[in-house]
């Protein structure tokens, strides 16, 4: 029986707009299951009102299954910064007010310009919810994080989002120069996403 005969579904929507988010994803898990973006069915995306990431997960989940009528797999994330009480936090991609990445990396830096390396500590956090339907009342809710510190200048062009700030310890670069597949391997959606397959049976 191959891997996939084992989910109880052949299709899932991957609740993004975000190209980054979106090709990690697919990348994790393109052999089990055929992953359709949101886009083929709707172009607006959900307010994201929550005050939690698993909320805001939820919400954006609920919406790509409503739209699609097929299972939907989504990702709130983003990152908390020691110094700055967990900030941006759920706010990461409005940070600067959607001006987008560069702005965000740019409202980052300014905010941290008087912290010394040693109080820079950040961590990428990824929250994942599946649901099999818009109704589901029993959502999957996986979790990951990502500890690391926030760079004086940014690195790297890979990657997405803060990655370029992003120092990982482990490889002792940025995340943004981090080849694609080895930010898979270990990144805060990496970690979630084990969850998630474990959680499915599937590693
Ligand atoms: O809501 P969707 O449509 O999925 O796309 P989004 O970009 O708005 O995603 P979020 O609301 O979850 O906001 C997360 C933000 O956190 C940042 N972020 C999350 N994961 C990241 C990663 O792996 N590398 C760099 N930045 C990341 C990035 O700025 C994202 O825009
Ligand atoms: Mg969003």
């Amino acid at each position: 029986m191959s891997e996939a005969s084992r989910l109880p579904f052949s299709q899932l929507v991957l609740a993004s707009g975000n190209a980054g988010k979106l090709a990690e994803l697919q990348a994790m898990l393109g052999n089990e299951v055929e992953v359709i973006p949101q886009s083929r069915f709707v172009q607006e995306e959900v307010e994201e009102t929550g005050l939690t990431f698993v909320e805001n997960a939820i919400l954006k989940a609920r919406h790509a299954a409503r739209a699609s009528g097929l299972p939907a797999l989504a990702d709130d994330s983003g990152l908390a910064v020691d110094a700055l009480g967990g900030a941006p936090g759920i706010y990461s991609a409005r940070y600067a007010g959607g001006g987008g990445d560069q702005a965000n990396n740019a409202k980052l830096l300014e905010a941290l310009q008087d912290v010394s390396d040693d109080k820079r500590g950040a961590r990428f956090i990824s929250v994942l919810v599946l649901m099999l339907h818009a109704e589901d009342p029993t959502p999957i809710i996986c979790e990951g994080a990502w500890h690391g510190r926030i760079m004086q200048e940014p690195r790297g062009s890979q990657g997405f989002g803060y990655d370029p700030l992003f120092w990982v310890p482990e490889r002792y670069c940025a995340s943004a120069e981090l080849s694609y597949a080895d930010k898979n391997r270990i990144s805060h959606r990496a970690k979630a996403m084990a969850d998630l397959r474990k959680r499915l049976g599937l590693s």
